[in-house]
């Protein structure tokens, strides 16, 4: 299922969560949908689920607005930290109703992931832990196999090695079964090696859409002494720069930037990694030059 979004705005009272976004995702991709606190990434994402309106503009799949449209919204699973299942049912009840919901279920894969998780059917959800309730989340979003699957931050409460364990399902499932999978996340190290393309919102408008080998190779972290560092960086996009006792370190983001033309004029070059570009990219001028 394809998704996009045609100047896509959308206020609460006179604020923009989102302004004037313009997106075109293809089916059957892993994407990064990164971000600071506040960017606009749940509301893009629920505008997707068809759980918002627009204030202006579009959201389509496959050409048709998810709102109130059941034709649409059976394909598309959403799961955010705050999925709330403390309710008067147990595990195995979700699941049962979850299952009704989305026609592509997979009973198989949400046994196999229960029992990854450690997480017993009969429990009753009110007395779910944080990480337990993020990990009845992740099983309801990867065993609806919907044609789109929106994870925002599904992880909360969850420990380093659980973590590890729905990354290694997550592309194990999306490998067996192909769907458009939407991921936001702040612990982009952990994950960014998932991502086919990457989104960056900064205070409600879209910063970049790229492949995420594009993004990488398009920046360089130097390091040398400062007059060499100074002479590289001419005229070149710097994200941020460090200086101590004549050395400098300089982040650069910019089209053809090769470590080799850096290393031979005797500095240190590598890529920066997906999480450290989007740090540098989406903060204020203020934050970067201490960066
Ligand atoms: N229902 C709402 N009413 C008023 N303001 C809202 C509402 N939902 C979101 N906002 C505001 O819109 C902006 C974007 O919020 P959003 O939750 O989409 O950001 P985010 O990128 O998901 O942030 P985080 O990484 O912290 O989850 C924020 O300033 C938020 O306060």
């Amino acid at each position: 299922m394809n998704i996009q979004s045609k100047a896509l705005s959308k206020k609460f009272g006179s604020f923009y969560a989102l302004h004037d976004v313009n997106l075109s995702l293809e089916e059957d991709k892993i994407y990064g949908l990164l971000g600071k606190n506040g960017a606009g990434k749940t509301t893009l994402m629920h505008l997707m689920a068809g759980h918002l309106l627009p204030t202006s503009g579009d959201i389509l799949l496959n050409g048709s607005s998810p709102f109130n449209n059941r034709a649409i919204t059976k394909d598309v699973c959403l799961i955010n930290e705050s999925s709330n299942f403390k309710r008067r049912l147990k595990v195995k009840d979700i699941l049962y109703i979850a299952s009704q919901f989305y026609p592509n279920w997979s009973a198989d894969t949400a046994e196999r992931l229960l029992k990854q998780f450690n997480l017993k059917p009969k429990l009753n959800t009110k007395g779910l832990s944080k990480g337990m309730e993020s990990a009845l989340g992740i099983i309801i979003g990867l065993s609806s196999r919907a044609k789109v699957t929106i994870l925002d931050e599904p992880y909360i409460g969850l420990d380093a090695s659980a973590r590890y364990t729905f990354y290694d399902i997550l592309l194990e499932e999306y490998e067996a079964y192909p769907r458009t999978i939407i991921l936001s996340t702040h612990l982009i190290d952990e994950v960014s090696n998932l991502f086919e393309e990457v989104m960056i919102l900064k205070e409600g408008s879209l910063l970049l859409h790229e492949p995420a080998d594009e993004l990488i190779e398009k920046s360089l972290h130097i390091s040398g002494k400062k007059e060499v560092v100074d002479a590289f960086c001419e005229g070149k996009h710097i994200l941020g720069v460090k200086e101590m006792m004549g050395r400098k370190t300089a982040n650069l983001f910019d089209e053809n930037l090769s470590i080799e033309e850096a290393v031979s004029m005797g500095l240190e070059a590598e890529r920066m990694t997906i999480q450290d570009i989007t740090v540098h990219l989406s903060g204020s001028e203020e934050e970067l030059s201490h960066a």
